[in-house]
């Protein structure tokens, strides 16, 4: 009799440790999506299929997961809305698979498409069911010459900035705060979404070659570090067309600044990791910067010399 109910308490206890760990599982993926859009659909589901089947509960793909244009009309030209084929292709799938998914950035046709020909650049989360939870629109865009690294991109030509951040959003792996890309370079958004209560912060990513060298990790573990969150950042890698090719090294980074997976900057793939969030509420606990912070009229104010 004891036994037996020994026996079944540590059954039991196994189950929830089971699911506990098979809902914390992320899979951050990267890939080298090129301007076929039909291909750059199959490759990402099979990295989702693959991440399901490896018990992953939410599948991170990077910005222009959906295609990378060739030319800015290329880009335009190629843009949906979020009732499109594309983002209902991808409902569909998070609904098979039972799995939720970060679409990094999706180029999303604006409101006044007909006449302005301008798009977002939108991060969207489906869950489980099927159905689109948030949207975050790109709010920094990445207008930068770099004539000595070959860098010249101007996303302003053809995007419009989002006006706002968007509350964190509560999936199985804990609440996730959004931002895409160029939006790494500012620790303003990551601190605000802290603040607003994320425990992840996500960057899906299409960065280039040379600033990804001199930047990309540093970054990341740097905005895991002051914010006390896991950072997940799904990315581009490779030759994307003749005019354009990304960094790579899809990453994920602990709430102490440890990388815990990183895909490399070879090929396309994934990791999975682990998101413990008691590593969330530890890190906060020995090091209370957050509480540590001074108000933002302290900042502000600087003594005059
Ligand atoms: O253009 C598309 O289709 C998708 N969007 C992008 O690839 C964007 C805008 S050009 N890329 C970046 O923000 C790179 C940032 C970067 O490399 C850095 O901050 O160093």
């Amino acid at each position: 009799m004891f036994r037996c109910i020994v026996g079944s308490l540590a059954w039991r206890l196994r189950i929830r440790l089971q699911n506990r760990m098979s809902h914390s599982l992320a899979a951050v993926c990267q890939v080298t999506a090129t301007p076929d859009k039909e291909a750059n659909f199959s490759a990402c589901k099979q990295l989702v299929e693959e991440a399901k089947q490896r018990g992953a509960s939410m599948v991170f793909l990077p910005e222009g997961f959906d295609y990378i244009g060739s030319s800015r009309e290329e880009t335009l030209s190629l843009s949906e809305s979020l009732t499109g084929d594309t983002v209902s292709r991808y409902t569909q799938l998070a609904r098979k698979l039972d799995v939720w998914l970060s679409l990094g950035g999706f180029h999303e046709r604006g409101p006044k498409w007909e006449t302005d020909r301008r798009i977002y650049n939108s991060h969207i989360i489906i869950n489980e069911k099927g159905d689109i939870v948030s949207v975050y629109r790109k709010s920094h865009l990445f207008d930068v010459e770099l004539p000595e690294k070959g860098v010249s991109l101007k996303e302003s030509a053809f995007t419009i900035p989002g006006s706002s951040l968007v509350s964190p959003v509560q999936t199985p792996i804990g609440k996730i705060g959004l931002g895409i890309c160029y939006d790494l370079r500012f620790p303003e958004l990551s601190l605000a979404l802290q603040r607003h209560g994320a425990e992840i912060l996500t960057y899906p990513s299409a960065f280039t070659v040379a600033t990804g060298a001199a930047h990309w990790e540093v970054l990341l573990r740097a905005r895991a570090i002051e914010t006390q969150c896991f950072v997940l950042a799904a990315a581009q890698v490779g030759q994307h067309h003749e005019k354009r090719s990304s960094y790579g090294r899809a990453l994920a980074v602990d709430p102490w600044g440890e990388v815990l997976g990183d895909c490399g900057g070879e090929k396309p793939g994934m990791v999975l990791v682990e998101i413990d969030l008691d590593k969330v509420s530890s890190t906060r606990r020995n090091m209370p910067v957050q509480q540590h912070r001074r108000d933002s009229d302290f900042y502000d104010g600087v003594e005059k010399t």
